[in-house]
């Protein structure tokens, strides 16, 4: 734990009727209570609190004394009364089960005014200095995501918290798809914000990034078009309150799905870099991915399950069986560039987690200013003996920039993938029988690796190729036809003769379906900044609560 440092403020102060050494430095609110023994002071770990500074939400001094165990006892109660007036509480982050925060509070009793006004003085001064909290959000609301809660979660969960935090906002409730990535690609006015704030799923915060990417992009004067451009980072920190149906981005950068946690980490103003893939078709840009970019098996279940969103998150659980049993596999040809002079596999044991050592070396030497790669023979620019090529029949082709944690696989699509090393990792599950297949998609459930299977490998890359053997004549293939075709091969794909092959799946990009389905992807290292600090290691956890070790 951080040492305490110069101290601000020292004072006995009571809480309830204990009274306690109160302590304030630039980093830590610590409050002590005394236990004599004979032999010396000390103090027992129970009765003794710290709460880093960088995690105040708020300190206002009480009008009321909030105490409930007063009793009915009158002269107490007029004692507590005149207490109160002089009564400054402060809110925290307190840790609770996975990965949960909550907002706790705790009331000091001070023996005069001006003691206290000195406290609530003190504090609000730190809390000023903390330049990494935003002040002024710009929020999108999509009343329509998962269960159709985004309104109600904002205004009774979120809504309180950041007025509490003196945080400000602009709240847009969407009334159309992309309306928020078009108000933020040319109407907003962004410059009066300090991040911009999505209450939705995956497919909300889509179209944040895309907005604010587009946006960045054409301010820049970089052309979004060229696969080749290396674009220009954004400048301002996207919040995901979730509010949808999958929810992978903020289940794996936060640890889970919970909107006042979430809430709880824009008001602190974590910062968690995120790589983000660039997805063109021959020279023009279809889209960014940060998570799952899928053909096949998921791109078929994305594609399905659209039909069926009045279902709700439910749908997903019935096409996945629906196509499970469909058994569809794709012919095409992958090729992809290995990442080089990188730190980490996908096969690691080691996960990537709150400060992540992988992430940052492996940022550092992708992001140095003005340089494409590091000046090292090993960050060698991309030439043609590096790709690799495999031709063949797949049931899945999944690119995970991310482990895509999420309820469904909470170690994710690829457990040791990073969020921020600038690269995504290639699964490629060739055709193989149900029972295989099955067996590959129980092992993201268990503690069982999904990759140790003969039909499946997998590669660390910062670029790929595919293309779909028909298109190899006919690259730019248009999925209505292909799913014309498609509506026959369940029937007919092992009989030739009849002549309705070939079938194509459609790409499942971060949960939207792509309108094609030959596709050039590049991983642009952190290219993006979320409210948030990756997920937090359970020694992390211990270390940060409250009681405090001395
Ligand atoms: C038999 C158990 C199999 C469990 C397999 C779990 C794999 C789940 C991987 C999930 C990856 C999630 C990546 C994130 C994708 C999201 O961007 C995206 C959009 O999210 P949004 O709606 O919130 O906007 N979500 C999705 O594309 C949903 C993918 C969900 C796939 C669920 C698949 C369920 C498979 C069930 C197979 C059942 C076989 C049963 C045989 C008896
Ligand atoms: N007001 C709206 N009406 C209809 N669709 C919307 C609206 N706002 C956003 N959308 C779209 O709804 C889709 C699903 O949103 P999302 O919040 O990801 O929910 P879910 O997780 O249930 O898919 C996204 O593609 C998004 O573009
Ligand atoms: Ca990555």
């Amino acid at each position: 734990m951080e040492r305490p440092g110069r101290l601000l403020q020292l004072s006995e102060l009571r809480v309830r009727n204990t009274a306690y050494e109160v302590s304030l430095s630039r980093s830590l609110l610590t409050w002590k209570k005394r236990v004599s023994s004979s032999v010396y002071h000390t103090f027992k770990p129970s009765l003794c609190h710290s709460v880093a500074v960088s995690e105040i939400i708020s300190v206002r001094e009480e009008e009321e004394n909030s105490s409930k165990d007063d009793g009915s006892w009158r002269k107490i109660r007029e004692r507590q009364e005149r207490d109160c007036r002089r009564a400054f509480t402060v809110s925290y982050v307190e840790r609770g089960r996975n990965h949960r925060w909550r907002c706790a509070e705790v009331s000091f009793i001070c023996p005069d005014a001006s003691l206290c006004q000195r406290w609530v003085h003190s504090i609000l001064e730190q809390l000023a200095a903390l330049s990494c909290r935003p002040k002024h959000l710009l929020v999108y609301i999509n009343p329509h995501g998962g269960k159709k809660q985004g309104n109600r979660i904002y205004e009774q969960k979120v809504a309180p918290l950041f007025a509490q935090a003196g945080v400000t906002t602009q709240v847009i409730v969407t009334e159309y798809a992309n309306h928020a990535r078009d108000h933020l690609r040319t109407d907003a006015e962004l410059k009066q914000f300090d991040g911009v704030v999505c209450v939705g799923g995956d497919g909300m915060f889509s179209e944040i990034l895309h907005g604010l990417i587009w946006r960045m992009q054409l301010d820049s004067a970089v052309n979004p078009n060229s696969p080749e451009e290396a674009l220009q980072p954004c400048s301002l920190r996207i919040g995901i309150i979730p509010a949808g149906s999958t929810d992978c981005i903020c289940f794996a950068t936060v640890g889970t799905n919970d909107p006042v946690t979430s809430a709880l980490h824009i008001i602190v103003g974590d910062s968690q870099p995120m790589d983000v893939c660039s997805v063109h078709h021959n020279d023009s840009f279809l889209k960014y991915s940060v998570s799952l970019l899928g053909y096949g098996f998921f791109g078929d279940v994305l594609s399905d399950s659209e039909r069926k969103r009045w279902m709700g998150p439910a749908r997903y659980d019935l096409s996945g069986l629906k196509m499970f049993l469909t058994h569809h596999y794709y012919e095409g040809t992958v090729s992809y560039l290995p990442a080089k002079g990188i730190m980490g596999t996908p096969r690691d044991s080691g996960r990537c987690r709150s400060g992540c050592v992988v992430c940052e070396y492996n940022g550092e030497a992708f992001t140095q200013k003005g340089e494409k790669y590091k000046l090292d023979e090993s960050f060698d620019t991309e030439s043609d003996d590096e790709w690799r090529t495999v031709r063949g029949k797949f049931l899945a082709i999944n690119a995970a920039s991310m482990s895509c944690a999420c309820p469904r696989t909470p170690k994710g699509l690829s457990p040791a993938a990073h969020l921020a090393d600038g690269t995504t990792d290639l699964i490629l599950v060739r055709k193989c029988s149900r029972f295989d297949f099955l067996r590959h998609l129980i092992r993201h459930t268990s503690k069982d690796d999904q990759f140790d299977l003969a039909f499946v490998e997998v590669h660390r890359v910062s670029r790929f190729r595919f293309v779909p053997r028909q298109c190899q004549s006919d690259s730019d293939l248009n999925l209505p036809e292909a799913h014309k075709r498609q509506i026959f091969g369940p029937l007919c794909r092992d009989h030739p003769a009849c002549g309705c092959s070939p079938h194509y799946s459609s790409w499942n990009c971060d949960g939207e379906v792509l309108n094609h389905t030959a596709i050039d992807v590049r991983v642009h290292c952190q290219l993006i900044k979320l409210f948030a600090r990756g997920i937090e290691e359970m020694t992390v956890l211990e270390e940060v609560t409250s009681p405090c070790a001395i």
